[in-house]
């Protein structure tokens, strides 16, 4: 895999500068993103997912422009937002999930198949039919990792998976996203749940702030948030 590469990115939306000057080369396996709220995250996994184009600079994927070509970017990143209501788009989940398989090429016969084959191995069959609008929280979070699984990207973009899920579901989810193959990059507020990666970049004002082992960026962060939330409230708008 040739990685991902950020070649002095950066990106501006109503007149403010939301993140600028990243160079950075994304290759390790497990990749955790870290920041206050505000600080860019998100909108540096839209970037690296295409979609949107950045205001300077340039973003790789696997050797492809992720916002020029959409079906190669679609092969090779998939992303999990933070709100499955933002993800969601059809009323039942064979037709939610069969949705991005479609996208990247296969016919509706064969997606539905693979789409009830899915179900079936994960002990689902009996979700296929259901209305979405029945789905738990927690079970659309589900649906929606299960979308981005089966399109069987080399990337996977995380943003805060964990955010409104109880404690046995995020040890599934853990359990589950562990087990996977795939390149994982994933955006936490949280230090504890970017213990295990490889490597921890932390942003800071859209900018980056550091960057390595996470047993060298997290006791910073740490250290770093305590500092903050001692401090007076705290009610900037960022830019
Ligand atoms: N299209 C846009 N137009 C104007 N401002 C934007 C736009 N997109 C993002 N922002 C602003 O850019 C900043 C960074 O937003 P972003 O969502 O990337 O941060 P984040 O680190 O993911 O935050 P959080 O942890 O709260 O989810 C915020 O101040 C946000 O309001």
């Amino acid at each position: 895999m040739a990685g991902i590469t950020l070649r002095d990115l950066g990106y501006a939306a109503a007149g403010k500068v939301i993140l600028a000057g990243l160079n950075l080369q994304l290759d390790q396996r497990r990749i955790a993103i870290i920041g206050r709220n505000g600080s860019g995250k998100t909108t540096l996994l839209r970037l690296i997912a295409g979609l949107v184009a950045p205001s300077h600079g340039a973003v790789t994927v696997e050797g492809i422009d992720p916002y020029r070509d959409r079906k190669g970017a679609l092969q090779r990143i998939g992303i999990l937002f933070q709100n499955p209501e933002h993800q969601i788009l059809f009323p039942t989940v064979e037709e939610e999930l069969a949705f991005g398989l479609r996208q990247q090429g296969m016919t509706q016969k064969d997606a539905l198949r693979r789409t009830r084959d899915a179900l079936a191995a994960e002990g689902r069959a009996h979700w296929a039919q259901a209305s979405v609008s029945t789905l738990s929280g927690g079970q659309k979070q589900w649906l929606c990792l299960q979308a981005v699984l089966l399109m069987a990207p080399e990337t996977i973009l995380l943003d805060e998976p964990f955010s409104g899920l109880d404690l046995p579901a995020i040890a599934r989810v853990t359990r589950r996203l562990e087990a996977l193959p795939q390149r994982l990059i994933t955006i936490s507020h949280d230090p504890a749940s970017a213990a295990k990666a490889e490597r921890v970049i932390w942003l800071e004002a859209g900018r980056l702030h550091a960057d390595g082992p996470a047993d060298q960026v997290l006791p910073q962060f740490t250290a770093e948030m305590a500092r903050i939330g001692e401090a007076d409230a705290d009610a900037d708008l960022a830019g």
